[in-house]
C-alpha cells in the first residue's frame, strides 16, 4: 500500500533522448525533464546543439531543460505502443514502449489531444508504468464510462454526424468509453425518447448540436425528473428536482452560446476532451410559465423583441445555415420595433454579484461556489419540511416601450458576441440579469448592438437598464384576453387592415416572440424564475489562465 504512494522514478528515453520521468501519486502528475549527457565523452553534432541549446537556455533561464507535467486528472489514456516506429529506434529498445494521452492547452480556451511515447529498456519496467498510470486513472472516478449520445444531422452546417464521427467518437474509444448513438430523426426525437430510457446505465448525455438541440436534451432530462419525482412542472413554484446525470455538448450549431459561455470556445474537440476527464459544471435553468401552464426552460438568452423578432424571421431562412441569423438580424435592425408591456421583477441579494461587475464568472467562481451551499441546504430543508428564508427584496415595476426585453442566465458568449450579452452574468449563482433596452433611435440601438462585440460597458447607454433577479413577470400591452396566444392576438387587431409585412400599414408589431434559446414560445404573457443549479454539465466554466 505504502509503495502505491510513492513516486515512480525511471529513465525514460522520449524522442531518441533521455529522459528522467517521475509518475507522482501524491500530487498527482506525470512528470518527464530531459537529462544532460555527461561531459567528455567525445564530441558529436547532437552534443553540440545541445550544450549550444544549454547556452541559450541559460541566457533564457530555461536551463537545464524544459519539465513537462501533465496532472493525471488530464490524462486521456496509456497504450501500450504498437510496432510503428523506424525499426532502429524499435531494435534499439527491444520492442518496449507505452504512449501517454493527454490534454493540452492550445490557443483560447482550446484543447487538444497529444501523445508522448517513453521507451524502456525492459518490458518489466513498461509493464510497470503502464500499469501504475492505469491505477491513477482508475482513481478518476469522476469520469464517464458509458454515455448517451443524440445527433441533430439538422442543425447548424448539417454536419453533426461528420463531426462526431470524425472528431469526437475516436477519443471516445481511445478514452474507453462506450456510447449509445441516436441520430435523430425529427425535432423533439431526443426529447422524447429520454422520457423512455433506462438512464440508469448511463453516465451522461451528450447532445450534438446548437443550443436547440442541447435545449431538447435538457427538456428530456428535467421532465423525466419530475415526473419520476410526482412534481408538477405547471406550478411555477414547485422546487423542482435536480438532474444527477450530467450533459455534454458537442457544439454542430449555429450559435453554440451555451457551449461557448461553459467552455470558452465551441470547439467538438475541446468539448469531447473536457467530457472524457469528467469534468463538472453547475448550471441554473429558468423556468418559463404562461397561465400557470408550462412553456419552456431556458438556459442562455430569453429575448423578447429584437431577440425574438430576429429569430422569427430567421427560421424562414434556415437554408441558409447559421448566416441566417446576420441576414435577419440586419433586416430586423432596419425594421425598428419597439414593443409596450409592464415588466416586473424582484432583485436578487447583492452577495449574488452585480451585472455591472467588472469581474467575470470563472472555473472555480467563489459567488457560484457559495450558492452550491445554499442550494444544498435550501435542498436540505425542503426535503425535511422546514420553512422557507426567503430574502428578496420588493417587487419593482415598469411599464414602458422596449425595443428589447433580454433575459440572460449565464453571459451568452459566442463568437458573434465574445463577451455576451452581461458579461458578468453567472452560471450557476441562482440569477438572471435582465436587460431592459427601452425605444431608442436606430442609431442608439446600433450602438447598443456594437457594444456586445467591443469592449465597451454594455449598459452604460442612457436607455439601457440592467438587473440582476431571480423572477420576473412580463406582460405585452396587448395581452388583455389571457388565453389567446400570438397569433390570435395579430389576428384580432389587424386582420383587416394588415397584411403581416407591415410596410404598408404604418402599424407597429403588436407583440413580438420570446426567443428561449433560440426556440419560440407561444406566448407573450410570461412567468420566469430562475432554479439553481439545476442542472449539471460536462464542463468547468471558463478557465483564466488560458494561452492567448
Ligand atoms: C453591428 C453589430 C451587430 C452585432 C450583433 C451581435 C449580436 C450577437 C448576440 C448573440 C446573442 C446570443 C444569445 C444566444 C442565443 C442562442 O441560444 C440562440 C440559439 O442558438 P443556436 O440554436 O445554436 O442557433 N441563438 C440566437 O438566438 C441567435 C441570435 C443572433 C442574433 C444576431
Ligand atoms: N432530425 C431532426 N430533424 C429536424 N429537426 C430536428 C431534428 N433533430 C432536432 N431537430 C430540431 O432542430 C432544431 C434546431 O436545432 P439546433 O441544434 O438548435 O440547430 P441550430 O443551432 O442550427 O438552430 C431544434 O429545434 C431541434 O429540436
Ligand atoms: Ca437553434
Amino acid at each position: 500500500m505504502e509503495s502505491a504512494r510513492r513516486p515512480l522514478v525511471s529513465q525514460l528515453w522520449v524522442k531518441n533522448r533521455r529522459n528522467e520521468a517521475v509518475l507522482d501519486p501524491e500530487r498527482p502528475a506525470l512528470s518527464w525533464k530531459e537529462l544532460q549527457p555527461k561531459s567528455g565523452r567525445g564530441l558529436c553534432l547532437a552534443r553540440v546543439l545541445h550544450r549550444a541549446r544549454g547556452l541559450i537556455g541559460r541566457l533564457t533561464e530555461q536551463y537545464p531543460s524544459v519539465c513537462h507535467s501533465v496532472p493525471i486528472s488530464e490524462i486521456i489514456a496509456v497504450e501500450t505502443e504498437q510496432k510503428r516506429y523506424n525499426s532502429d529506434t524499435w531494435q534499439k529498445f527491444n520492442h518496449h514502449a507505452f504512449t501517454v494521452h493527454y490534454a493540452q492547452r492550445a490557443q483560447k480556451h482550446c484543447w487538444r489531444c497529444s501523445a508522448v511515447t517513453f521507451w524502456c529498456k525492459d518490458e518489466e519496467l513498461c509493464h510497470q508504468w503502464i500499469q501504475a498510470i492505469k491505477k491513477l486513472l482508475e482513481l478518476q472516478t469522476s469520469r464517464p464510462k458509458h454515455l448517451l449520445v443524440y445527433i441533430n444531422p439538422y442543425g447548424g452546417k448539417q454536419q453533426g454526424k461528420q463531426i462526431y464521427e470524425q472528431k469526437v467518437a475516436p477519443l471516445f474509444s481511445l478514452a474507453s468509453i462506450t456510447t449509445d448513438v441516436i441520430v435523430t430523426e425529427r425535432a423533439n426525437h431526443a426529447k422524447d425518447d429520454l422520457f423512455e430510457v433506462n438512464l440508469e446505465k448511463y453516465d451522461g448525455v451528450i447532445s450534438v448540436g446548437g443550443d436547440g438541440m442541447f435545449s431538447e436534451v435538457m427538456h428530456g432530462l428535467i421532465g423525466r425528473m419530475q415526473k419520476d419525482s410526482s412534481i408538477d412542472q405547471n406550478n411555477p413554484s414547485a422546487p423542482l428536482a435536480p438532474c444527477n446525470l450530467r450533459i455534454g455538448i458537442i457544439p454542430a450549431g449555429s450559435t453554440d452560446c451555451i457551449c461557448y459561455a461553459t467552455v470558452g470556445i465551441n470547439d467538438p474537440v475541446t468539448s469531447a476532451l473536457h467530457i472524457i476527464i469528467g469534468d463538472l459544471q453547475h448550471m441554473d435553468v429558468c423556468s418559463v410559465h404562461h397561465n400557470n401552464t408550462f412553456l419552456k426552460y431556458s438556459v442562455s438568452l430569453l429575448g423578447y423583441g429584437f431577440y425574438g423578432d430576429v429569430l422569427k424571421d430567421s427560421e424562414k431562412n434556415r437554408w441558409m445555415g447559421p448566416t441566417r441569423y446576420d441576414f435577419s438580424g440586419f433586416k430586423t435592425f432596419l425594421s425598428h420595433h419597439y414593443y409596450e408591456g409592464t415588466v416586473s421583477f424582484q432583485q436578487a441579494n447583492q452577495t449574488l454579484g452585480s451585472p455591472r461587475d467588472k469581474s467575470t464568472c470563472q472555473s472555480g467562481c467563489y459567488i457560484c461556489k457559495q450558492s452550491t451551499q445554499e442550494v444544498e441546504e435550501k435542498r436540505k430543508r425542503h426535503h425535511y419540511n422546514l420553512e422557507e428564508t426567503e430574502d428578496d427584496g420588493d417587487w419593482k415595476v415598469i411599464r414602458g416601450k422596449f425595443m428589447a426585453i433580454n433575459a440572460a442566465n449565464m453571459s451568452c458568449a459566442c463568437p458573434r458576441s465574445p463577451k455576451g450579452l452581461s458579461p458578468a452574468a453567472h452560471l450557476a449563482a441562482g440569477t438572471i440579469d435582465l436587460i431592459l433596452v427601452r425605444r431608442c433611435s436606430r442609431l442608439n440601438f446600433l450602438r447598443h448592438l456594437v457594444r456586445h462585440k467591443n469592449q465597451d460597458d454594455q449598459f452604460d447607454l442612457a436607455f439601457v437598464e440592467v438587473y440582476r433577479v431571480k423572477t420576473f413577470l412580463f406582460t405585452p400591452k396587448h395581452s388583455e384576453n389571457e388565453d389567446t396566444d400570438n397569433k390570435d392576438v395579430r389576428k384580432k387587431h389587424f386582420n383587416q387592415i394588415c397584411n403581416g409585412n407591415h410596410s404598408s400599414c404604418g402599424c407597429n408589431h403588436v407583440n413580438s416572440i420570446w426567443n428561449c434559446d433560440g426556440e419560440a414560445l407561444d406566448h407573450a404573457a410570461v412567468e420566469v424564475r430562475v432554479h439553481c443549479q439545476l442542472i449539471k454539465l460536462f464542463a468547468r466554466g471558463i478557465e483564466e489562465d488560458s494561452k492567448p
